[in-house]
């Protein structure tokens, strides 16, 4: 793991979009598409806001989340509502924006089509996490009901994930998937992510799921 500690987070952030952006461009150059996945949630807007402003050929990037909370895109709680008023706007509007959620009851009844569609995006060029105070990444819940598939080698791309700290049903990414990437990058803030940071490296996955990433990640801290 790299950890990277910077003075303020306007300038983590800036930082970080910048780094992004690069890694887009190489594999742009390189293979002519690109995908990014990212993560929901409170922290990552500032990054959304700054990579919509960049020049790149997002015709030819794929994004999509780490993991959906499973309610329609009218809820606050929706990430890809969050994706498509932060993200996939100004010059990223182009971009390829693959779904993690459908209508339906429950996200065990559209899985089969969302994995389908995030397939041919795999391996992720470029990943961006997230991680609670409990130490979950994606939707990958210390406690979660599927959290034993979703660390195992042999887990599908995308698997359901039930936890009482995740208020509604959630579709994950699983850690196969995620591991797959070319460059991850994990996006903490605050003294109290940063105390979760140090005690997930002497935990394993089961009781602190970001572990299982940690080994490749570069993470990124400010106060
Ligand atoms: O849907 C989600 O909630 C996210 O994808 C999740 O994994 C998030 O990254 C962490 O919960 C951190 O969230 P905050 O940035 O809000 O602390």
């Amino acid at each position: 793991m790299e950890f990277r500690e910077y003075p303020d987070r306007e300038l983590m952030f800036l930082s970080l979009a910048n780094d992004i952006a690069s890694q887009l461009a190489d594999f742009l150059r390189r293979d002519g598409r690109a995908s990014l996945c990212v993560p929901g949630g409170t922290t990552p807007g500032p990054i959304f806001d700054t990579l919509s402003g960049v020049d790149l050929d997002w015709p030819n990037v794929s994004v999509f989340l780490n993991d959906e909370r499973w309610v329609p895109e009218t809820s606050d709680r929706s990430n890809t509502a969050l994706l498509r008023s932060r993200l996939i706007r100004g010059k990223a509007n182009q971009a390829c924006l693959v779904p993690l959620y459908a209508p339906a009851q429950t996200p065990e009844e559209m899985l089969d089509a969302l994995a389908d569609g995030i397939r041919p995006h795999l391996p992720i060029s470029v990943l961006l996490l997230g991680m609670g105070n409990d130490m979950h990444t994606a939707s990958l819940f210390p406690g979660a009901d599927r959290l034993t598939d979703a660390l195992s080698s042999s887990a599908p791309i995308l698997l359901p994930m039930r936890a009482e700290a995740a208020v509604e049903p959630r579709v994950t990414l699983t850690v196969p998937a995620l591991r797959s990437a070319m460059n991850i990058h994990v996006l903490i803030t605050g003294p109290e992510k940063r105390a979760a940071l140090e005690r997930a490296q002497t935990l394993p996955p089961e009781e602190a799921p970001i572990r299982a990433l940690l080994d490749l990640a570069t993470v990124h801290w400010a106060e």
